[in-house]
Order: C-alpha cells, then structure tokens, then sequence
C-alpha cells in the first residue's frame, strides 16, 4: 500500500501497539533544555534509575540564559533550573552544551548544527517548537515532561498516530519575500488550529528550493499553525548540510541510501490536501495577540468579527483600517529558534548596512547559537549591526519570552523575528509583530515597517 512520508517514519518506529491505539516507539534522540527536564531527573532518582541511553541524549541551556553577562545569572529561579541541569547531566553522563562553551544555543539550532538531528529519526524534546527538526525528514515533536522523565528511562514514547496533511507549497518567492512569510501566510489563511490533530509534510517546488535553514523556520511554526509535527523529505540540500557535522553518519554514502527511501510515495494519499501558490506573496506583518492575525505588506488590519479581535486591537493599541507602516515601533529583536540563524543574520544585515538605528527604538541582534555568532562576525555582520546601533547579543532564547533579563517593556511595540505574539510574551504588556528577520532589520533602521520589496528603503543592500 502507498505510504506517506509520515507513514514510513512512524511505521519504522512502533515496538508495540495496535494501529488506531496509542502505540510505543522508538525515541533515536532526545533533546533537553533546563526548564523541562529538572523533574524527569527527580523522578529517575526517587526511583533510583538510569537514564537508558545518554549517548542519544543532548542537553542545551537556552531560555534562562543572560545574553550579556552570560555567567552571571541574576535571576534565583533561572539560576537554580541552570545549576539543576549542569548537576543533572554530570550525574547521568548527559554531553551539555554549556554556557560558553562552543556549542552553547537554543535547542533546536544546536541538534541540526551537530547533526545529530538527521532524517528517518524520531526526535523529541519537552518543548513546542521541536517540530523544527522535521526540516530534515525526522519526525519530531514536543512533549511534556512527565513525558520527559519517560523518555529518560526507556528511550520510548506512547503515542496515538495523527492524521496526516499535505501542504503544497509551489512558486518562486519574489524578491524580499522569506521562508517566515510563508508559514505566517498559511497561519493567517487558515487559521491557528488549522493543523490541530495532524502531522504536516510541506512539500512542492519552493519547498525544495528551500535552503535548511529557511526549511526550519517553515516547520518551526507547525505548531502555531496547530500542529504538533511538520516535516519535508530529505534530499540533497540536507544531506549537504548534514555532511561532515559532529554526529553526522560515519557512512554518509550508507545513511543516504536509506535516507533516499524517506519520501511520500507518488500516489500516497493524505487525510487532507492544501496547496498554496507563492508567486505573489509579500511580507507579513501581524498585528494581534496570535501568530494568524497577520496581513501581507499594504494591506489594511481587518474589521472586527468576534471578541477575540476586539481583545487584540485593545491589547496592541491598534484600529482596524490601519496599516503595518502606521505601527509605533520601539524595540527590534532579531533572534529566535524560528529565524535567528546565519542566513536570517545576513539577510537582515543587507537591510541595516549603513543605516542608524533611531533613538525611539532598542534593537538587538541575538544569534540563536554561538556557532551562528562565530559565522556571523567572521563576516562582519556584528560590525554591521554595531555601527547601526543594534546591541549584539550572546546566544540564547532571550527576548522570545521573558524568562531571561531581555524583555520588551510594557506598552512597546516590537518588530520581532520569533514565533509567537501572545499577550505578555516578550514581557509584561509587550506588543509584539511578527516578521522576517529582513523585514525587521529594514524597520530597524527606517524607524518603522517598510516595504522591503521596493529598492529604495535598503541601505547599502548586494
Ligand atoms: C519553555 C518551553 C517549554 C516553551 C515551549 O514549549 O515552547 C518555550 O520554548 C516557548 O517557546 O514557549
Ligand atoms: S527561542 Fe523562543 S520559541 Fe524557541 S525554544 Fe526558545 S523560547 Fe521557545
């Protein structure tokens, strides 16, 4: 029978159960951070277990981490989660990526750059945005962390099996239109729960032209779009990323071969189909308290229809009828497991180079792991942003929520290159506008959004 991609990672997986019951599989790697792991490790010792497989274990500390005085944590609570994790790991033999040291970053920037995130694997991490993996061809999702503790001790997971979908992505993006401007035109298109009870593989000819990292930012947001799991078919642009990383195969010509297999056969059926064009697509920007109340550049914020809308015009201090350029801004973060990676750091420099960040607006850069910093100013692009006014930031989660000192001060409107806008998520009363890290960094510089399509508002662009 013809199997999707879906099919064949879950299908490869299963050690027991009946099909349309939850099912046990197999986990092939498990990423931990410091906010959902502490209490596995306490359940292992008041039960006096082991965790079954640490070599395919990896632990990052990402969302408590100061992003300017990194080894001086303020914070008790971020404090006592980062020592849990350090003390966690030394006793159940867990590599960490530590603060300071070279592979220090967010979650899901640090399993694909050691390649430990690879196709055909299961991957789970206690944390939402795990689909990110998917970009590669696992099947990756969060979970929660008495799931976490689970995992530790049997390097297994229950699941019920979703239902499938197909998303059709085809056409050529034009010119200062991102991977972000997709997924955010699915979400404001379909709506936030759109992808509830499935698991998505984006597929088409734009997907393919898709470098990975713009692959991550697309599958990242499967959870904003109200899916658990996204993910494409691997081929040659992954297994070129892949390539000689850290924990990339040893036989890589082996690995490929298998990897070939993982692709939704030509006449697999999913249980249901979209398809979008993207020839025409322009930014987004979104203006309410949810990832899918978003408009493409030029176009006017909705009328109201329900209570929901009338909660985020009051919340965000914006009328229907207005537009993305009509937007106060006061803060620019370009950070983020979503779009905080090299591409996303040179893509947004092009727009900043030789502009002045003006005195109404805090900006900040925040690579989303050391090694993209490294790449970064090996380039030059931390002089770029300095010379432009934007702080240049060390590693972390930082302003994507505030559970760290980064946090966007109450009433503040941000041009923000992460995944969610709720109430209070970059802080107490924030505002914020989700776009791409181009789209922010030109706002940055021209102290509001602007159609970044149009020549005239990038400085020194090539
Ligand atoms: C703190 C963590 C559990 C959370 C998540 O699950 O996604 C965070 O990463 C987020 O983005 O909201
Ligand atoms: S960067 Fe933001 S979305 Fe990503 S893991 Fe950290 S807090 Fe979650």
């Amino acid at each position: 029978m013809s199997r999707t991609l879906f099919d064949k990672l879950w299908d490869r997986h299963v050690i027991t159960g009946a099909a349309g019951e939850p099912q046990l599989l197999y986990v092939d790697l498990h990423l931990i951070h410091e906010v959902t792991s502490p209490q596995g490790f306490d359940g292992l010792r008041e039960t006096n277990r082991q965790v079954r497989r640490p070599d395919k274990t990896i632990a990052t500390v990402d969302h408590n981490v100061p992003t300017e005085d990194i080894f001086n944590i303020k914070d008790l609570i971020s404090k006592k989660q980062i020592e849990a994790l350090q003390k966690n790991c030394a006793e159940f033999n867990i590599p960490l990526m530590d603060i300071g040291t070279a592979n220090q970053g967010i979650v899901h920037m640090v399993g694909p750059e050691l390649g430990a995130t690879q196709p055909g694997k299961i991957v789970v991490c206690g944390d939402s945005h795990t689909a990110t993996h998917g970009a590669f061809g696992a099947m990756a999702f969060g979970i929660g962390s008495s799931e976490v503790e689970h995992v530790f001790a049997t390097q297994s997971i229950w699941q019920k099996k979703p239902k499938s979908m197909g998303v059709k992505i085809t056409g050529k993006l034009p010119a200062g239109v991102y991977a972000k401007d997709i997924i955010l035109h699915l979400i404001a298109t379909y709506g936030t729960a759109f992808g509830s009870g499935y698991a998505i593989e984006f597929y088409g000819d734009t997907v393919e032209a898709l470098t990975m990292e713009e692959r991550m930012t697309i599958c990242n947001m499967s959870i904003e779009f109200g899916a658990k799991i996204g993910m494409m078919a691997p081929d040659q642009t992954t297994y070129d990323y892949l390539r000689g990383r850290r924990y990339a195969p040893e036989n890589m010509e082996k690995a490929i071969a298998d990897w070939e297999t993982l692709k939704s056969d030509p006449d697999a059926v999913y249980d249901t189909s979209i398809a979008i064009d993207v020839s025409d697509l322009a930014p987004y920007v979104t203006w309410g308290t949810n990832p899918g109340m978003g408009v493409q550049f030029g176009e006017k914020f909705p009328e109201i229809q329900d209570k929901n809308d009338e909660r985020a015009y009051n919340y965000m201090d914006l009328q229907p009828g207005q537009t993305a350029e009509e937007i106060p801004l006061g803060f620019v973060f370009i950070g983020s497991c979503t779009n905080a990676r090299l591409s996303d750091l040179i893509e947004a420099a092009k727009y900043v180079k030789g502009g002045k960040v003006p005195d109404h607006i805090q900006a900040m850069v925040v690579p989303g792991s050391r090694t993209v910093r490294d790449a970064a100013a090996e380039l030059g692009l931390d002089k770029i942003f300095i010379d432009a006014g934007f702080e240049w930031r060390e590693p972390g989660c930082s302003a994507c929520l505030g559970m760290n000192p980064d946090k966007v001060p109450a009433g503040v409107h941000c041009a923000s290159t992460s995944n969610r806008n709720f109430e209070g998520r970059q802080g107490k009363g924030s505002r914020t506008h989700l776009v791409s890290p181009a789209m922010a960094g030109a706002a940055a510089v021209n102290g509001k959004f602007v159609d970044i399509r149009k020549e005239a508002v990038t400085y020194g662009a090539n």
